[in-house]
């Protein structure tokens, strides 16, 4: 199933009243190991959310806890609450809730633009080649996550996942295989996560791992994103200790303009 119609699953559901509302399942396609895709899952809630939110206000930060895994193929409901609204920010929560637990729990922060004394534009540049062709994974059953038949990453640097790398970044670029009709801050959101924890590499075997919390900055100005899109990213490991790593990347459109700034906190099980 195309991510556009989950989001337009979502969009609908979250428009119905209580009684009409259709139920809410994400496909086994989008499976990653035990859990449906987190990028996948934080994009959903965060459409039911900017479904709420005025359009004069864009997304300037989105925090995900991912509370517990959401079952594919079993039905699941979205909650959306305003916590506040002023005269130029909104904060809004919203939630996913399977089987009467919560698993996953977006707070996002929408603002309107002001004019201000302050314009410092971000500078960080990367000196990646542009990609030609998808290249990052082949699909080894059990073994690639399911949801990357929707995502192509094409890698330039850093390594594959339990390869007992000595580095802890990924260099790379990512878009949507088969192109979704317009690209939102939604489909932005499921394409930032694609990459698997730049950590997992320096481990010789596989182990269990999970991202427990994301935050993503938006930076701006937006100059507005092709479907086809390549997106680059470079994500660097702060620290990893005691079975927790942070890790953060930054993500630029196909001009090179930094749009977003992306952290985690990932356990993992080794
Ligand atoms: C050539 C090379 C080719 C390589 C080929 C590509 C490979 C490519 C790798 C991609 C690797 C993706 C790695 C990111 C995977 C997300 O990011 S998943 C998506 C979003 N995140 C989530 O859904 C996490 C939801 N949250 C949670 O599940 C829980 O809050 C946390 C974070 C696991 C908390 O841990 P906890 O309090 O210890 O939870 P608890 O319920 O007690 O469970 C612990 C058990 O779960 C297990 N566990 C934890 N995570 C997982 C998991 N993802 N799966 C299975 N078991 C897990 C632990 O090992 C532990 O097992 P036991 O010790 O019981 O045997």
């Amino acid at each position: 199933m195309h991510i556009d119609d989950l989001i337009e699953a979502t969009n609908h559901y979250i428009n119905s009243d209580n009684q009409d509302r259709p139920q809410l399942s994400i496909p086994k396609e989008w499976a990653q190991g035990r859990t449906a895709y987190g990028g996948l899952t934080g994009a959903l809630v965060y459409s039911a959310i900017r479904e709420k939110v005025s359009n004069d206000r864009v997304l300037r930060s989105f925090s995900c806890n991912f509370v517990g895994p959401v079952t594919t193929e079993t039905p699941f409901d979205i909650e959306v609450d305003i916590l506040r609204q002023g005269k130029n920010v909104t904060q809004v929560t919203g939630k996913a809730i399977q089987d009467g637990n919560v698993c996953v729990m977006v707070q996002a922060a929408f603002g309107v633009s002001r004019e201000s004394k302050i314009n410092l534009r971000n500078t960080d540049r990367h000196a990646m080649r542009a990609p030609t062709k998808a290249d990052f994974l082949p699909q080894i059953p059990k073994i690639t996550p399911k949801f990357l038949r929707h995502i192509d990453l094409a890698r330039q640097g850093g390594g594959l996942p339990f390869t007992g790398s000595k580095e802890s970044e990924i260099d790379g670029w990512m878009r949507f295989t088969d192109p979704p009709k317009a690209l939102t801050d939604a489909h932005l959101i499921a394409l930032i996560d694609g990459w698997p924890p730049a950590t997992l590499q320096m481990l010789k075997w596989p182990a269990p791992a999970s991202t427990m919390s994301w935050n993503i900055e938006f930076v701006y100005p937006h100059f507005g994103f092709s479907p086809e899109e390549w997106f680059a990213y470079q994500v660097r490991t702060r620290q990893a200790t005691d079975g927790y790593a942070q890790t953060e990347a930054n993500i630029w459109d196909s001009k090179g303009q930094l749009i977003a700034i992306s952290r985690q906190t990932i356990a993992v099980f080794d």
